[in-house]
């Protein structure tokens, strides 16, 4: 190590520190498990349904003999970001842990279910260009009457009364994905919505197509 200088090992606030790579590649592992890691990156507002789909799709595809994991922001915050509130700051850090946290999780091969609202565009493209080509958005366009007409937790009612200051899509920004891979909405035709289920066959579609479903 003493002929190495220091600056080498630096990354970030850690100094000598030093990559090591394991035997069993990414390649390797997904041969393995049938199937390529990726990121599913669920954004949208609080309520438009980020959860019930991405439990519902981690459900079709284990019936389909396919491994896939959610990491939901509400469960992930209370354990690893459970110091983390909700000023921007709080939010980009929530985003970029998380997002480190969906690339350890599609390196090793799962089918990795992310639903975040992940309100900022620029927290939302620093993950993109971290995990690369395997990161698929998927978008709940969902408009802010439907889901604060749904308020299943009871929040939108209590920011509307200002017991919750910056909440998401009141007090709070939610920056539009413009170019999501996926996007979920109410059909122009007749305006209705599809129920969970169609629209994890949805995704499932798009991930055979784009070959994740094998390896
Ligand atoms: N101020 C404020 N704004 C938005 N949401 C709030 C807020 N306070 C609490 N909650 C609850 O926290 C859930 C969102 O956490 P996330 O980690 O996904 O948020 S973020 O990505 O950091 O913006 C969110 O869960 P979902 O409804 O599942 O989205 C809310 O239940
Ligand atoms: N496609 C859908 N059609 C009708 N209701 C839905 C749909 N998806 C979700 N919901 C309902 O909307 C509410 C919010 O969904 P949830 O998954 O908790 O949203 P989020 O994780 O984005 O906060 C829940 O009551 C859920 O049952």
């Amino acid at each position: 190590m003493s002929d190495v200088t220091v600056d080498a090992y630096k990354v970030g606030e850690s100094t000598n520190i030093k990559w090591h790579e394991g035997a069993v590649d990414r390649e390797t592992r997904e041969r393995a498990l049938g199937q390529r890691g990726c990121v599913l990156w669920f954004t949208g507002l609080s309520g438009s349904g980020k959860s019930t789909v991405a439990y519902t799709l981690e459900h079709e595809l284990f019936k389909r003999g396919k491994i896939a994991q959610v990491l939901d922001g509400d469960n992930i915050r209370h354990g690893l970001n459970s110091n983390l509130g909700f000023t921007a700051e709080d939010r980009e850090e929530n985003i970029r842990r998380i997002g480190e946290v969906s690339k350890l999780y599609a390196d090793s091969g799962m089918i990795t279910l992310v639903s975040f609202i992940s309100p900022y565009k620029r927290d939302r493209l620093r993950v993109r260009e971290r995990v690369g080509d395997r990161f698929v958005e998927v978008y709940m366009k969902i408009p802010l009457s439907v889901c604060e007409d749904r308020d299943p937790k009871g929040l939108y009612k209590a920011a509307r009364a200002g017991k919750i200051k910056g909440f998401t899509g009141i007090d709070d920004p939610y920056e539009e994905p413009e170019n999501a891979e996926i996007e979920m909405e109410v059909a122009k035709e007749d305006g209705v919505l599809a129920p969970p289920r169609e629209m994890a066959e949805k995704i499932i579609e798009y991930l055979d197509k784009k070959g994740f479903l094998k390896a």
